[in-house]
């Protein structure tokens, strides 16, 4: 297994050694201290669109699963928020731990959740997600926190395909999804500058965070934990704990509430 992933031998704390930019100054993912988080009255409210009619597949990748999305209209887009133009949405995946205790990326005053979805967009002023991945404005990530409260409905589809990509490089078709049903009922948030979490870790995305998590029930959670990061064949590995933990802040102002 020579490369990345969250085991002893190429996990986060060896991921510098290949990607240099890991211990750069603008890394995610954060904790977010509430109290902490300054007010910004400049910044607007999220405006969200989803087209249903965009979903086009459910991949394991070996690090996560991720549903990808046709991304080559304005039907699916992030504008407002911290954002200035348009972003469009791109794919939507998951961080979690082995046990409810931990598990997503994000913390909120030290408080870890089971696990964080991510929603990936990005700047429609570049001409493709490849251009704009590696742009300091080129990508915007939603995250939303999953907490064990009662079972989700909204997931189940999703939670359903699981068993047809159950090892790393399965794929199925995926369609007529309407991420809006993921959203919380409050688009209040905190938002600062950083990177992705996994390599290439390219310090190119504004991450906005929602304050208001989503529901997961322990059944669910076990589904998630159901996936493997081998491929078919290989020695079966539990697909669990795929979270990076926060990073240093470098004197990046730390998050700014919404108006
Ligand atoms: N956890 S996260 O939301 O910060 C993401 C990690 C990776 C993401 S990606 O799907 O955009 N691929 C990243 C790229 C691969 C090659 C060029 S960029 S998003
Ligand atoms: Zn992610």
């Amino acid at each position: 297994s020579h490369g990345w992933g969250y085991g002893a031998s190429n996990g986060p704390d060896r991921w510098a050694e290949d990607y240099p930019i890991a211990n750069g100054p603008r890394q995610s993912p954060i904790n977010i201290v509430s109290k902490e988080a300054q007010y910004d009255p400049s910044l607007k409210r999220l405006k969200l669109q989803y087209d249903p009619s965009n979903a086009k597949g459910i991949l394991n990748n070996g690090h996560s699963f991720q549903v990808d999305f046709v991304d080559d209209t304005d039907s699916s887009t992030l504008t407002g928020g911290p954002i200035s133009g348009t972003y469009r949405l791109k794919q939507f995946h998951f961080h979690w731990g082995a046990s409810d205790e931990r598990g997503s990326e994000h913390t909120v005053n030290g408080v870890r959740f089971p696990c964080e979805l991510h929603l990936v967009h990005w700047n429609t002023k570049y001409p493709s997600f490849g251009e704009a991945a590696d742009k300091p404005d080129g990508l915007a990530v939603i995250g939303i926190f999953l907490k064990i409260v009662a079972a989700n409905p909204r997931l189940q589809k999703v939670l359903d395909a699981l068993d047809s990509i159950k090892t790393k490089g399965k794929q199925t078709t995926f369609s007529n999804f309407d991420v809006k049903t993921l959203l919380p009922s409050s688009l209040d948030y905190w938002t600062y500058d950083g990177s992705l979490t996994t390599p290439p870790l390219l310090e190119s995305v504004t991450w906005i965070v929602l304050r208001e998590p989503i529901s997961v029930s322990p059944a669910q959670m076990a589904k998630f934990r159901s996936l493997l990061f081998n491929g078919e064949g290989e020695a079966a590995c539990c697909m669990v704990d795929n979270f990076r933990p926060p990073q240093l802040l470098k004197g990046r102002k730390n998050c700014t509430l919404p108006v």
